[in-house]
């Protein structure tokens, strides 16, 4: 049988509307991320707020109180509602909705619904503007659907696949808005999304525990001598601290790769990238003073480390003496130069 569509439930939003929408949804967030939007002119700005608020309603729907399967039907229904609507659709036709999953209405569908009907006329726009690759959104949805059937990772390849799809895919979306000089930086963006999504998943460790989800890879904890319930039951001890030493180290080094996209994004984008760079690496500093100190509080920069970062990006002149690459980079850059140099 066809699938029912509902084109145009209500009336139809204008995509001015839709972007104040996504604007609103992104602001409500209290993200790290959006005070960098700022960093971006109008139009640009307009579309990473379409693409944040996009991933703000995935997210929601894989965190949402709903038994696993009730999630992931649901995810597959706004999987399904992306495809349809963004692709080879015509920017000025209604949007459609399919039917949800039958018999299943939980109270946040009636919102969901209406969500979907307000920042998708913003969403279609900035895709088609900037031509983002649909298949980055649908990458973004796949790794939430993932995390709703999978809450452990045996190897570092699964863990990296994962962080692919929730966190290098929103960095390729991103770099279509920014736009970047041909070709693609491919390895470097897809890098710099591990690097955030390590150091996320090193912040939220003990979070993620209560709600029963191991990111660390078991072959990783496994070598330091620990096993599933030690992670759960995180205790501040020296098998943790050289695991996560380990993990820190790894970040970094993606890190430094990700760094080099900064080489290929038109210049709109690159405050924007620089403070998210730097934001999310300060953070992996924080981490590495006290590597434990993960297993009794959520780690977060400190108020002089965002204003420190927020005025270096807002102020051109300041931003202009930033130094690229940034000194973790570069550092690392002449610690491999040495070592290369002093290799028999
Ligand atoms: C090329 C490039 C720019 C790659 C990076 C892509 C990127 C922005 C990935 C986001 C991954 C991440 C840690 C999201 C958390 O968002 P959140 O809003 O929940 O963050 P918060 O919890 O720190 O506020």
């Amino acid at each position: 049988m066809a699938p029912e569509y509902h084109h145009g439930m209500n009336e139809e939003i204008s995509v001015a509307a839709s972007y104040r929408f996504a604007r609103r949804i992104s602001r409500r967030s209290g993200s790290n991320f959006y005070r960098s939007f700022w960093l971006l002119p109008r139009s640009k700005r307009q579309a990473m707020c379409s693409l944040y608020a996009f991933a703000r309603i995935t997210d929601d729907i894989g965190d949402c109180d709903e038994p696993a399967a009730i999630r992931g039907r649901w995810l597959e229904w706004w999987r399904q509602t992306i495809a349809i609507n963004l692709i080879n659709e015509n920017e000025s036709s209604t949007i459609a909705l399919p039917e949800g999953p039958i018999g299943e209405e939980p109270k946040w569908a009636a919102r969901l619904h209406r969500q979907a009907q307000e920042i998708l006329p913003a969403l279609r726009h900035a895709s088609t503007q900037y031509k983002i690759p649909s298949r980055y959104l649908l990458e973004i949805i796949d790794g939430v659907l993932a995390d709703q059937q999978k809450t452990r990772f045996d190897t570092y390849e699964q863990l990296e696949h994962y962080c692919y799809l929730v966190a290098s895919a929103v960095g390729l979306a991103c770099l279509h808005i920014w736009e970047f000089e041909d070709p693609l930086p491919l390895e470097a963006a897809v890098d710099c999304g591990l690097a955030f999504q390590l150091t996320n998943v090193l912040r939220d460790v003990v979070e993620d525990a209560k709600r029963g989800r191991i990111y660390l890879p078991r072959q990783h904890y496994e070598q330091h001598g620990l096993c599933e319930d030690d992670i759960l039951t995180l205790r501040r001890d020296n098998r943790l601290r050289c695991l996560i030493q380990d993990e820190i180290e790894r970040a970094k080094r993606l890190f430094d790769s990700g760094w080099r996209v900064w080489d290929s994004v038109h210049p709109d984008g690159r405050p924007m990238f620089s403070m998210m760079w730097r934001t999310y690496r300060r953070l992996l500093t924080r981490i590495e003073e006290d590597p434990t100190r993960i297993a009794v509080c959520r780690i977060t920069l400190s108020q002089s480390d965002r204003i420190g970062i927020v005025s270096q990006h807002f102020w051109p002149p300041s931003f202009r003496r930033l130094p690229v690459p940034p000194v973790e980079v570069a550092q690392s850059r002449q610690q491999a130069d040495r070592k290369e140099t002093t290799r028999p």
